[in-house]
């Protein structure tokens, strides 16, 4: 665990315009490609914010041919989580909203996109949209982070994810 936290804080550095981010962790249920019921999310900085460009399958079906909702949500916290890397420092979902404006579809790419609103003190508040190419918002959100020390995270120590 020690050296998992020690590889993190290493990516809480300076990312240029357009860079791609790090993953959180190899396991990560957003973004780890090692994880095989995960999302495998790629996230770019774009400009102050981030953006990925998503496509679901049917690991995360919901109705027949639309994505569960779940799972969207799972993308976009996870998309606010690599927000966190041009923050420089990590923080935790506290409060997650979804707006769920019109079906996801299993097999259609999106644009995503998340942005950070305000800080306040440890809190930040951001906001993600979810488009189809035509550019409609199929879901918008709006989260509260708190920022916590690396230490929040020696709390766990999950499968799959080295211990030492
Ligand atoms: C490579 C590096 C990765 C590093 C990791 C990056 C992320 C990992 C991966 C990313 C994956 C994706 C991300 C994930 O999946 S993160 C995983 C999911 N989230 C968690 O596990 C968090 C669990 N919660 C906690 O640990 C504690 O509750 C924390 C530490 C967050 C705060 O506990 P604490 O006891 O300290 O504080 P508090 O709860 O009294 O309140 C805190 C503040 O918040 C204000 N407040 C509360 N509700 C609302 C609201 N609705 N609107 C506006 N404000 C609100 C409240 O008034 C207070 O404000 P203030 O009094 O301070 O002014």
């Amino acid at each position: 665990m020690q050296a998992l936290l020690a590889m993190w804080a290493e990516k809480f550095t300076v990312y240029p315009d357009g860079a791609e981010l790090p993953t959180h962790h190899d396991h990560c249920l957003g973004c780890g490609p090692n994880n095989p019921h995960g999302h495998h999310l790629r996230a770019l900085r774009h400009g102050d914010g981030v953006q990925a460009w998503h496509t679901f399958d049917n690991r995360h079906v919901g109705a027949p041919g639309i994505v569960h909702g779940g799972a969207v949500a799972t993308v976009v916290d996870d998309l606010y989580g690599c927000l966190l890397f041009l923050e420089g420092g990590p923080a935790v979902t506290r409060q997650l909203t979804i707006e769920y404006l019109a079906p996801v579809l299993i097999g259609a790419e999106y644009r995503l996109q998340a942005d950070v609103v305000r800080r306040e003190g440890r809190k930040l508040f951001v906001a993600a949209r979810a488009t189809e190419p035509a550019g409609r918002a199929v879901i918008t959100s709006t989260a509260v982070f708190v920022k916590v020390s690396v230490e929040h995270f020696a709390q766990g120590s999950p499968p799959g994810v080295p211990a030492d």
